[in-house]
């Protein structure tokens, strides 16, 4: 099932794996041009337009109302809305150590103050992708970061089914971790509809989530006029195994991340040529039980791979080179192994924290970097909903004591308005 691929062979395989998002962007650009410069144009009307063709549903109003919201909640069932209050609760423990304070000081007791000033971002909108599943577990992953940052209008967008709906665990998520407004509205349109603001949907300052190659294309092309979180891949989960590992648990594991898409890329890395042999024996026999077999058949066979490696050292240098979104290390010694990794989106260690523990309950943010970006960039946090400004106060002591320094430094880049705007303060 995992095509094998020998030590010191695996450059092929990574070249692929690396191109694997670029393929079709080209084509899906022009499409979503056309969508973005629409709605701009038409505002409601072209989105209304998308969400008939796309969707297969005409909506009259598109916006969730109260009593929609109401009537979801007392509809979920009474244990899947405590599972999602405690996920919800872990979430929140989590991102709130992440919370950080306005700072000021006074450098060497000088008459200076310098400050670091912390503000929400004032209106986000989060994507919900709703096309060929429907995750309540992301509505909170966005929108608890959202509310802990102190954004005061987060707008959630999401695809509506063909009767025009959004299922009722999703409503009930959005309830539960105070999402301000909800719109039946998902792909490019919606993007492009948060982005600039329709008659119905209000323009935000930054857009987070993810979605299919549409989503991805419109967050890239709005991303000069409107802040972006990062374009999060097709999935991915590599394990790093010896032969101590547990091959049904590894198989599983891979399989989870299979069945989210026929691009994502499942990655088992050892030095053990029978946990390989019996990985794919386990891999067969649990995917013939699923739901979702062709796809997971199609991600295994096509960006799967199992790794032989010569030792460890050559293990963890790989998996830092793919940089992968998650990883689980199933070694004999995760504890001393993790330590090693430079390159990953989230970490899970042992025999039983399965990555599943990470995408719906233990409280670290599910939206993680992909495609090789877990070199440059972090999970989804609470830093995605602040920005920053920077506060400066000199007394005229203190400029009289550093003018000249200035006034040499501007004059160097031949800058003499620069300078004068300093000594002029002084004649
Ligand atoms: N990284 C994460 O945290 C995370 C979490 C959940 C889901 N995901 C990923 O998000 C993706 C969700 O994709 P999805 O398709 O299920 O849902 P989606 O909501 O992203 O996309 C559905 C929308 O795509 C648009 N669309 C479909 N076909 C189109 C076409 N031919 N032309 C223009 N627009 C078109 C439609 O507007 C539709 O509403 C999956 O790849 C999934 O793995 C990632
Ligand atoms: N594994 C996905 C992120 O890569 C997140 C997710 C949501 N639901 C299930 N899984
Ligand atoms: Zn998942």
């Amino acid at each position: 099932m995992l095509r094998v691929i020998e030590s010191g062979q695996s450059r092929e395989f990574l070249n692929e794996l690396f191109d694997r998002t670029t393929t079709d962007y080209k084509e899906i650009y022009k499409v979503v041009e056309g969508i973005i410069e629409n709605v701009k144009k038409n505002g409601d009307d072209a989105v209304k337009e998308y969400t008939e063709r796309f969707d297969g549903v005409k909506l009259d109003s598109i916006e969730v109302t109260g009593r929609e919201i109401e009537e979801a909640v007392a509809r979920v069932d009474s244990d899947l809305l405590e599972t999602i209050r405690k996920s919800y609760n872990n979430i929140k423990d989590y991102h709130k150590r992440q919370l950080r304070e306005s700072t000021t000081y006074k450098p060497n007791g000088k008459n200076i103050i310098l400050g670091q000033l912390v503000n929400p971002i004032e209106k986000a909108g989060i994507y919900v992708p709703g096309g060929k599943a429907a995750y309540p577990s992301t509505v909170l992953m966005n929108a608890v970061p959202a509310k802990l940052a102190g954004v005061e209008e987060v707008i959630m967008i999401t695809p509506p089914n063909k009767e025009g709906k959004i299922q009722d665990s999703i409503l009930a998520a959005a309830s539960i971790s105070g999402v301000d407004r909800i719109f039946k509205v998902g792909g490019a349109q919606g993007i492009a509809a948060l982005a600039y603001g329709t008659e119905s949907i209000p323009k935000v300052f930054k857009i987070t989530g993810p979605g299919n190659i549409y989503v991805a294309a419109a967050k890239k092309m709005v991303s000069d006029f409107v802040g972006i979180d990062m374009i999060a891949g097709p999935s991915e989960i590599l394990v790093i195994a010896d032969k101590s590992s547990n091959p049904r648990y590894i198989a599983a594991d891979l399989i989870s991340q299979a069945e989210h898409d026929e691009m994502a890329a499942s990655i088992l890395v050892t030095d053990s040529p029978s946990l390989i042999r019996n990985v794919n024996i386990e891999l067969k026999k649990i995917t013939d039980t699923l739901e979702r077999k062709d796809i997971i058949l199609k991600s295994l066979t096509t960006y799967g791979a199992a790794i032989h490696t010569n030792g460890l050292q050559e293990s963890i240098d790989i998996t830092n080179e793919i940089a992968p979104e998650h990883l689980e290390i199933a070694t004999v010694n995760p504890f001393e192994d993790y330590k090693k990794i430079k390159n990953a989106g989230a970490i899970f260690l042992g025999n039983y924290t399965p990555e599943p523990v990470g995408d719906y309950f233990a409280g670290p943010n599910h939206t993680l970097p992909t495609s090789s970006t877990a070199k440059f960039s972090s999970p989804l946090s609470v830093d995605d909903f602040i920005k920053k400004t920077s506060l400066i106060y000199y007394s005229r002591d203190a400029l009289e004591a550093t003018k000249d320094d200035i006034i040499r430094f501007a004059e160097n880049e031949g800058l003499t308005g620069h300078a004068n705007s300093i000594k002029i303060r002084f004649e």
